[in-house]
Formats: structure tokens, C-alpha cells, sequence
């Protein structure tokens, strides 16, 4: 086993992984820098989510594959110092926001701070102070189903940043949000994550998003490529805003 360069907060070798059998990562290594924002791009299916899933710690690589954090082989860990890995040094953003219904918003903003033991009046005040970073501040009493889905996606991002981890994973994190908000929630997430030094792994097929980014990985069919920019227009002539074809069409790319 040979240790990761020091500059790489994550960094991942030979990864393959199946999912009963059907194989969602095929060979995939990367390094990911400490403070920077990585896009992770590829059609649907292409294995960004099990990428992030591995390098997160949530699924082991099969084969031999490795992925260390500073330097701290991830593959090696038992399952419960993987869950507190992910607890304490990891935020998780799921394409649609899961927020506890019984809680309010800072309640559930402040949960990775209370799991980890951090009194309430403490908690309470960083969640606050996030939740007023993300413009939803007023909104710290409401529950959940008062919200609207871009609403809840900036509490579900409050609370992926509130205990200041190294990394956030964030997995299509504006797929169910319209244009407007898309954008608006994202330059947010990645100015609050950049003004706090926090890296971020983003998973999108949307090419809007990684251009926020300072890097990108490709995938496609479970594989790192070189992503080759096709004429854009629809083969369906019946259909030219069918988001598949374009979404094939994008994903037309050179594997290295
Ligand atoms: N839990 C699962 N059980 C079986 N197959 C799965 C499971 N999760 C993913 N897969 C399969 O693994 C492959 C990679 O899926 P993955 O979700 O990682 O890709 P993705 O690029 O994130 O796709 P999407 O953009 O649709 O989320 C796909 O073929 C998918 O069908």
C-alpha cells in the first residue's frame, strides 16, 4: 500500500465496484485537492454516485481498490470508524433534500453538531449563523413540510456545512430545483464552501453546474474519460428537447 501525495485530501486508486453483480465503477483513480471543488460529470448511470459513495466512505471498493483520506486508508477502516469518519470530517448532500419531519430547521441543521456531542445552545448558534448564510435564517422554526424543495435543499445544505468538515459530497444536489434556483443555490454552496476552505466532490451531468468548478472528472459506463464536446441537436426530429438524446449526446466521449 503506498501513502496518497500530501496535497491530496482524497485520493482513490484502481476503485471497481458492482452493485449485486452489475458493475458501476470499473478502474476509476483520482486525487482530490485539499479546498477545491471537483466536478464529477457523466450521463446517468455513468457510477457518480457510487464514486462518491466510496470515496465517502459509505461502500468499500471491490478488488483492492483504495481510497485514503489525509492520508488515512478508508478501505481499512471497520464499519463504525467509517460511520464516525463520516460523521465528523464528511457532508453528504443528496439530490433531494431528507430532513427529519418531527424537527424544525435549525434542529435539523444543528443535527451533525448534536450527534457529535455539541451542547444545544451551541449548536443552535451555528446552525443559525449557517442557515442566515444561506438566506433561509427567517425560516429556523418552520417545519420541513412548510418549505419549498429549494428552501429545503438550502437547509439540507446548512446542515451538510455546520460542523466545518474537510469534504462535502454532494450528489446532483440542484436535480429537482428549477433554473433560477439551480443557479442561485449552488453559487452559494460553492462561495460558502471556498470561504471556509471546505472541498467539495460534486456529482452533476449538468455542465451549467461544473462550471462552477475548478476541475472535472469524467465518467462514462463506470470509467474516468476525456470528455469529447459533440454539435448539439436532437436525432429525434420529433422530440428536440428530449433531455435524453442531449444527455447522450454529451456524454459521447473518448475513455484514456
Ligand atoms: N443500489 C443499486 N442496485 C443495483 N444497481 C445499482 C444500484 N445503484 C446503482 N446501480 C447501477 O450502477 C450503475 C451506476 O449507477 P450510479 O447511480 O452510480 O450512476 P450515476 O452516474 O450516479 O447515475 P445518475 O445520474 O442516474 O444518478 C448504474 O448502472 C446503476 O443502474
Amino acid at each position: 500500500m503506498v501513502a496518497p501525495p500530501d496535497n491530496d485530501v482524497l485520493w482513490a486508486r484502481a476503485l471497481h465496484f458492482s452493485h449485486s453483480g452489475s458493475p458501476a465503477l470499473t478502474g476509476v483513480s483520482l486525487g482530490v485537492r485539499e479546498g477545491e471543488i471537483l466536478a464529477v460529470t457523466g450521463p446517468r448511470g455513468a457510477g457518480k454516485t457510487t464514486l462518491l459513495q466510496c470515496l465517502s466512505g459509505q461502500l468499500l471498493p471491490d478488488r483492492g481498490g483504495e481510497v485514503w483520506f489525509n492520508s488515512a486508508p478508508v478501505h481499512t477502516m471497520g464499519a463504525l470508524v467509517r460511520e464516525r469518519l463520516r460523521r465528523d470530517r464528511f457532508g453528504w448532500i443528496d439530490p433531494e433534500p431528507v430532513l427529519v419531519p418531527e424537527l424544525n430547521v435549525w434542529e435539523n441543521t444543528a443535527l451533525p453538531l448534536m450527534l457529535r456531542g455539541t451542547g444545544r445552545r451551541p449548536a443552535k448558534t451555528a446552525a443559525h449563523e449557517w442557515l442566515d448564510r444561506l438566506d433561509v435564517g427567517q425560516l429556523a422554526r418552520k417545519r420541513p413540510h412548510t418549505l419549498t424543495m429549494a428552501e429545503r435543499q438550502r437547509v439540507a445544505i446548512a446542515r451538510a456545512l455546520v460542523h466545518a468538515p474537510d469534504v462535502v459530497f454532494a450528489d446532483e444536489p440542484t436535480a429537482t430545483l428549477h433554473r433560477a434556483d439551480r443557479a442561485h443555490v449552488l453559487r452559494t454552496l460553492t462561495a460558502a464552501a471556498r470561504s471556509h476552505a471546505i472541498t467539495v466532490v460534486l456529482a452533476t451531468h449538468d455542465s451549467e453546474v461544473s462550471a462552477l468548478a475548478d476541475r472535472t472528472v469524467s465518467l462514462l459506463d463506470g470509467r474516468r474519460v476525456t470528455t469529447v464536446h459533440l454539435p448539439a441537436g436532437p436525432a429525434d426530429p420529433n422530440d428536440p428537447k428530449d433531455p435524453k438524446e442531449t444527455e447522450g449526446r454529451a456524454a459521447c466521449s473518448v475513455s484514456v
